[in-house]
C-alpha cells in the first residue's frame, strides 16, 4: 500500500540514520544541529558558499539523496570544514568542529562498519 511504501527504509538509509544519531550525540551544545544564520554569525552566507548541518543531512537521508556512504561523509566533512573556515581558531565553534571531525570519521572506518553489520541487517 502507499503508506507502507513511504515508511520503508533502504539499508543505506538505516546505516546513515544510525551514523547521524551517533554523530549528533557528539554535538551536545547542538552547534551543528541547525543551519547557521547570518543573524548569529555575521556575514556567514557570504563566506560559506555550501552550508551544511545535521538537520540538512537528516533531510537528505529521508529524501534518499545519498547514493552511498561516501556522499554522506563528504557532507559531514563539509559541515566541519565550514566551521573551521568561518570561525577563528580561538572560538568554541572552531574547537568543536576540530574535535567532532575525527570522532565522526572514526565511526565510518571499515573496522567500525564491520561491527555494525549484524545490528543493521
Ligand atoms: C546552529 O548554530 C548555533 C546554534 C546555537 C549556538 C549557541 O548556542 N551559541 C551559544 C553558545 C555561546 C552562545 C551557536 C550556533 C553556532 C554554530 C556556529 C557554527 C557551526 O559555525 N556558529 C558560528 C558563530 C556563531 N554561532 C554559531
Amino acid at each position: 500500500c502507499v503508506l507502507r511504501k513511504i515508511a520503508e527504509r533502504t539499508p543505506l538509509q538505516r546505516l546513515l540514520e544510525h551514523l547521524l544519531r551517533s554523530m549528533e550525540k557528539r554535538d551536545p551544545q547542538q552547534f551543528f544541529a541547525w543551519p547557521v544564520t547570518d543573524s548569529i554569525a555575521p556575514g556567514y552566507s557570504q563566506i560559506i558558499t555550501n552550508p551544511m548541518d545535521f538537520s540538512t543531512i537528516k533531510q537528505k537521508i529521508d529524501d534518499n539523496s545519498y547514493q552511498n556512504l561516501n556522499e554522506f561523509v563528504e557532507d559531514f566533512k563539509l559541515m566541519c570544514d565550514n566551521a573551521t573556515t568561518y570561525n577563528h581558531p580561538d572560538t568554541i565553534y572552531y574547537k568543536a568542529a576540530k574535535k567532532l571531525l575525527p570522532v565522526g570519521l572514526k565511526m565510518v572506518t571499515p573496522e567500525k562498519l564491520r561491527q555494525l553489520r549484524p545490528v543493521l541487517t
